[in-house]
């Protein structure tokens, strides 16, 4: 129970509804208990007619009071079981939403490293499988919990009073159908976990499949696929059957033993009644509703310790990730305007799940308003470098300094606001073209967006379709071309008019004339703002103010154009292939 504490904070916020849920139960469970004595008494008046101690008229006078308080429990019992549910279910229900809002924004300020090492789907069944079965605990244990303790505390000692023998040994099986209970429960989520395991990867496999359709047609892989498919299918089916065996054991086993108390309650009812040690046969009726009544509960008995262990199981998994500290900490309470100067300061990072140096040693500077951009070949490091100036990650030596201080000093959502960064992966959310690039500045007008769509030379595209900006984007924007994406994602970052843009080689799907267009547009709206743009392409660094060459995590040259073309390197070669390539 241990990890469970972690609700108590929820428990003491609903506490009132919890107790009232909790009267309520004990409410609707005394008015249960009625019923089975009338129906004694019942007996018992018929007995007596049979014996002419009572007449017809008495007797049905009787029978009528008896039948009408029977009927008036059963409707305050259902009145009061409505409430219950009403109350403890609802609270239960709360404390599930609090619960998934708490590991939801607990998920958000996790750093990237968290996202690396963790699979997707994990984190998807933590929020909501594991939160079930903890809301399970907070909930419907509870109540069938506190149902089944009242009835105990009643009903056991009343049975008692009434007929001590016939208690005695119509109990006698209910223990063992509980402990049964409780080890077929346990086998039963082992089993249910097997398929939910299985569920989890079957769904990956579905995902993975449907986003890589185009690969998989291109390759002609549909009949290995398939196969694959077909494999996954016939585990899935494999333990699917394994649960339903043990499953199929519960209800057999229940009237197994509910029928062995029966047996009791009537053959020993029997002898008694003959030996004159009970008054009538309404008892052993009374008695078999009582049986019938705790079988249940006795049953919930085993039934409540596996939840409590499943829920328990539940809660350790949410804890750990709750419990994960963000690699990246804010340092800061009060904001820090940035002006946009950026020093790296003999820079090294090794990326934390890999291992992988991914730089070595970079030093320069870029003054507030200048351009800076970064060369280099495939994996030498330049989307690190902008991976670490909003903080994605932290270096692991030397220094990163904005505006001559230790970033690590600066407020981080001051920092990050100051970013407009467009990814080398453009990632645009399934939703109208308008609120993807509205997602830079939540209250930008239409008109801002248009503008800005222009600037990043797709608002004809955007005109072309049917809906324009209202055109919806399929998962991962698949609507529209690579070249389109990396375009919406660039209007994105203009507007929301940062004090430093980041862009990472964000025109590799545009031709070299939309490109022409597209950076005279950023140059005139980056007037004043400090910009990193990494390329491969030299028309990128032609007019920067600084240019860097990477090579294996290190600069290996370092200047400005003219600069560097007076130079031998990799920057010349690339300028005099890429002219060729222009002539050609
Ligand atoms: N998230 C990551 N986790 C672990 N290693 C990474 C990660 N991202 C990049 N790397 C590794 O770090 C090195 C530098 O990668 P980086 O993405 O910075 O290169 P790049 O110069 O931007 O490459 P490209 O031009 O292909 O985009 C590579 O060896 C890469 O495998």
């Amino acid at each position: 129970m241990k990890e469970l504490k972690h609700l108590n904070k929820y428990f003491r916020k609903y506490w009132f509804k919890l107790v009232i849920g909790i009267l309520i139960t004990i409410t609707a469970r005394v008015f249960q208990l009625v019923m089975p004595s009338y129906v004694a008494k019942i007996i018992g008046v018929v007995e007596k007619y049979l014996a002419a101690e009572v007449t017809e008229t008495v007797a049905r006078q009787q029978l009528l009071e008896y039948i009408g308080i029977i009927i008036g429990a059963a409707l305050l019992s259902g009145f009061f079981t409505f409430l219950m549910r009403q109350t403890i279910i609802n609270v239960s229900r709360y404390i599930e939403y609090d619960l998934k809002n708490e590991v939801f924004d607990h998920y958000q300020r996790l750093s990237l490293n968290f996202y690396k090492t963790n699979r997707t789907g994990d984190l998807m069944n933590r929020i909501s499988e594991d939160v079930t079965q903890v809301r399970m605990y907070a909930g419907p244990a509870i109540m069938y919990g506190m149902q089944t303790l009242t009835l105990f505390v009643c009903l056991i000692p009343l049975m008692f009073i009434k007929a001590p023998t016939i208690s005695f040994y119509a109990l006698t099986p209910l223990p063992v159908l509980s402990v049964l209970i409780y080890w077929i429960s346990r086998i039963i989520h082992k089993r249910s976990t097997r398929v939910q395991v299985f569920l989890s990867d079957l769904s990956t496999f579905a995902q993975e499949t449907f986003s890589g359709i185009s690969v998989i047609k291109a390759y002609v892989m549909e009949p290995q696929i398939n196969q694959q498919a077909q494999a996954l299918a016939l585990e899935g089916k494999t333990k699917s059957m394994d649960l339903a065996k043990v499953n199929a054991w519960f209800f057999p086993l229940m009237i197994l033993l509910i029928g062995v108390s029966n047996i009791f309650v009537i053959y020993i009812g029997g002898v008694q009644y003959l030996n004159g040690e009970i008054e009538s046969i309404g008892t052993i009726a009374e008695f078999i509703l009582y049986v019938n009544m705790l079988t249940w509960p006795v049953a919930i008995v085993g039934w409540l310790t596996s939840v409590v262990q499943r829920a328990e199981v539940s809660q350790k998994r949410i804890n750990e990730f709750l419990k994960q500290a963000p690699d990246i900490q804010n340092h800061s309470d009060v904001e820090t305007p940035v002006r946009g100067k950026i020093t790296f300061d003999n820079v090294g990072f090794i990326y934390p799940d890999t291992g992988i140096e991914a730089l070595k040693d970079v030093s320069f500077e870029i003054s507030p308003g200048e351009t800076l951009t970064i060369l280099g070949k495939t994996g030498s490091g330049k989307s690190t470098i902008l991976e670490l100036i909003p903080r994605l990650y932290d270096v692991s030596s030397g220094e990163i300094r904005i505006d001559d201080r230790p970033v690590e000093e600066l407020n981080l959502t001051s920092l990050r606001e100051a970013i407009g960064a467009v990814p080398q992966d453009a990632f645009l959310f399934s939703d109208t073209i308008e609120n993807n690039i509205r997602f830079g500045k939540e209250d930008a007008t239409l008109d801002e967006i248009r503008e800005v769509a222009k600037m990043a030379v797709v608002d004809t595209n955007i005109e072309g379709f049917s809906k324009g900006y209202q055109t919806v984007l399929g998962e991962r924007g698949i609507t529209l071309s690579g070249g389109q994406k990396q375009r919406v994602s660039i209007a994105r970052a203009l507007i929301k008019d940062p004090t430093i843009y980041l862009f990472d080689d964000c025109l590799s799907a545009v031709d070299t004339e939309t490109e022409e267009a597209i950076l005279s547009n950023l140059k005139k709206a980056s007037q004043g703002k400090t910009t990193v743009i990494v390329s491969h392409r030299i028309s990128s660094a032609i007019n920067a103010d600084k240019v860097i060459v990477l090579e294996n995590g290190r600069i290996i040259q370092a200047g400005n154009h003219d600069e560097l073309l007076a130079q031998e390197g990799y920057y010349k070669e690339l300028y005099i292939n890429q002219l060729s390539e222009k002539e050609s």
